[in-house]
């Protein structure tokens, strides 16, 4: 293993593997860190946790074992992957994980980077923008958990982390990687905000860092590493594989991200089977996961099922049960599903949300999972297992028609 990736969420970790894979790595996402070693031929390594949120003293623990799993594997540059709107808190955890994984590989430059130019994620003059907007303007100032009021990374992150934080602004970047590594170098904070507005500054800036030992970002940041191996002649020369998957197909999601909305909307105005599930009557056991798995199971084409509301309808369940108890029940019921859909033949199963989607390889018990090619920006087709492919995707990505798309995609 070459790479060692450590990601703080489930569906943030295939964007990684999904970046890597497209310049040809060949990548195994873990659910957790792994109890032995890993394969002989993986390239990249990517341990999944669901650090995202975690209080900060867990995160760094489990991030910190990651680490230690990853080099004893052999790796010699690490990654850890955050969402490409830096979702955190004031607190943590990008900045305190940062700061212990520095400590631990003795790292004196560390580039921060959640740039994800395909999804419209850019960083100039220190700020991340959405689209066209500033971050603290793009809903994710709303955002339960990690409501992101201020754009400025460098302010965000100096919030979180100790010692200052620098800046490469993207009239460096275009300048070429002996620059940037030149700037890097001059740098007075260990901890350096990098701009990147497109695809080519990241391959730019996965150039430059070639020597660090430890880099941070979005799944963008990985663009330019796989190139680095190559020109060491450290890949194999047959690249990753792929084998798709024929048979029966299902959809669950637990996503209530706009996007997300959006594509069960279009699921239905296709005419696809779906089944609605309210969220009063799972927490009251009126409807379990056996009801909703035998409907999937007794329906033709590709079912899906779904608790996605919109943000009023989410906030009044909140309210009237508390968000973890939702959250933890949701959560089980879609593990649940998954589990039985599988035992009962689903070879292809397609999950919206990262929430859900760790819920859901939980469920399946499913510890090492194979990235093969993207169906959209951020989200590949996994096989996970001999006669079983996923499709596992953060609320926020992927075109209108996804549900059937990843569908296709998986078969082929
Ligand atoms: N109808 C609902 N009412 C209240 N909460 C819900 C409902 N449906 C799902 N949830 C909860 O909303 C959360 C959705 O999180 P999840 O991470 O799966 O999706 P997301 O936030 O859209 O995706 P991502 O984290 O990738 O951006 C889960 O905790 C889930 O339990
Ligand atoms: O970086 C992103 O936007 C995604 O991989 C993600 O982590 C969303 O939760």
């Amino acid at each position: 293993m070459l790479l060692g990736c450590i990601g703080d969420d489930f569906t943030g970790s295939s964007d990684l593997g999904n970046t890597l894979v497209k310049a040809g790595m060949r990548v195994v996402q873990y659910s957790g860190t792994p109890a032995g070693p890993a394969a002989p031929d993986v390239e990249a390594g990517i341990v999944a946790l669901k650090s995202r949120t975690m209080p900060v003293a867990e995160a760094v623990r489990l991030s910190l074992e990651a680490l230690d799993w990853l080099r004893a594997q052999g790796c010699r540059q690490f990654l850890f992957k955050y969402c490409s709107t830096f979702d955190s808190t004031p607190q943590g955890n990008i900045g305190p994980v940062a700061e212990a994984l520095a400590d631990a590989l003795d790292a004196d430059r560390v580039i921060f980077c959640p740039a994800f130019p395909a999804t419209g994620r850019t960083i100039y003059q220190g700020h991340l923008f959405v689209g066209d907007r500033l971050l603290n303007e793009s809903g994710m100032q709303n955002h339960p958990l990690t409501p992101m009021t201020d754009p400025d990374l460098r302010r965000w992150l100096g919030l979180q982390t100790k010692g200052g934080v620098g800046h490469i602004p993207a009239a460096t970047v275009w300048q070429g990687a002996d620059t940037v590594r030149a700037a890097l170098a001059a740098q007075d904070h260990r901890f350096v905000v990098t701009d990147a507005v497109r695809d080519e500054d990241l391959a730019v800036l996965g150039q430059a860092v070639a020597d660090q030992v430890l880099l941070t970002g979005g799944s963008g940041i990985a663009l330019g590493l796989p190139g680095n191996f190559r020109a060491q002649g450290l890949l194999s020369t047959e690249g990753p594989r792929w084998r798709g998957q024929a048979g029966p197909v299902a959809a669950l999601s637990g996503s209530c991200s706009r996007a997300t909305r959006s594509q069960v909307d279009r699921h239905i105005a296709d005419g696809n089977p779906v089944l609605e599930i309210d969220p009063d009557a799972v927490l009251a056991g009126r409807t379990d996961a056996r009801d909703a798995a035998d409907w999937v199971l007794s329906r033709q084409g590709l079912p899906l099922v779904y608790s996605s509301a919109d943000p009023d309808a989410v906030r009044a369940v909140q309210a009237r049960h508390g968000t973890e108890a939702v959250a933890h029940k949701l959560d089980a019921f879609f593990a649940e599903c998954a589990r039985l859909l599988v035992a009962g033949g689903v070879t292809r199963l397609i999950t919206a949300g990262g929430e859900t989607s760790g819920a859901v390889v939980e469920g399946l018990s499913v510890e090492a999972l194979e990235i093969g090619p993207e169906i959209d920006p951020g989200v590949p087709a996994i096989r996970a297992g001999e006669n079983l492919v996923l499709a596992l995707k953060s609320g926020n990505f992927g075109a209108e028609d996804f549900f059937a798309k990843a569908a296709e995609r998986l078969a082929g």
